[in-house]
């Protein structure tokens, strides 16, 4: 094999591991009672490769001084966790939009931090309609404090729910 073919094989393997459904096979919609979610809007099979979503990192003491007390603590994931810290990162585009399933999640996510990237994979086969969701963790989730003030993310049982070893077994 010559240079130019075994160059134009790498590229085409690399562009096949991170081939993702198709735009159309996913919707984002209105739920009942946890705002917007990621949905399949069409049958779609397990090991699909649903998103690959690029992240927006925060250095601990930031994040610590500002993004806690803002919007982002709905939806960053523990990146990595340093003695002072953890830097955190938010998911850029549909990385964000997965919402919490208590009783059977059907995609599982992985870190790639080497590209900086958040891989979400459907764990099971799904009919249309059905609502894609991940696991945050084991625990009382933050929204479900009555006293908002009395309870953060950080607190809550959930915190280990964005460390990017969520391989979830179904
Ligand atoms: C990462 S965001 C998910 C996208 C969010 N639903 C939206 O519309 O932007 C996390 C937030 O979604 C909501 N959420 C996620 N899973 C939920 C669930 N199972 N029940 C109620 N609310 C949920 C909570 O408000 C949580 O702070």
């Amino acid at each position: 094999m010559n240079d130019e073919a075994r160059a134009e094989e790498i590229s085409r393997h690399a562009i096949a591991d991170d081939e993702e459904v198709p735009k159309g096979a996913l919707s984002v919609r209105k739920t009942d009672q946890a705002g917007r979610g990621v949905f399949a809007a069409k049958p779609l099979q397990a090991g699909m490769l649903l998103n690959v979503s690029h992240v927006l990192l925060f250095p601990a003491d930031e994040y610590q001084e500002h993004g806690r007390h803002t919007q982002l603590d709905n939806y960053t994931y523990i990146w990595s966790k340093g003695k002072d810290g953890s830097t955190m990162a938010l998911a850029l585009g549909l990385g964000s939009l997965f919402n919490h399933s208590y009783e059977s999640p059907n995609v599982s996510y992985t870190f790639d931090r080497a590209k900086e990237t958040i891989r979400y994979t459907l764990m099971k086969n799904v009919d249309a309609e059905t609502e894609l969701c991940i696991s945050y963790g084991s625990g009382k989730m933050w929204w479900e404090a009555k006293d908002e003030s009395q309870t953060t993310r950080e607190d809550s049982a959930e915190r280990d729910w964005m460390e990017g070893f969520a391989t979830i077994s179904s």
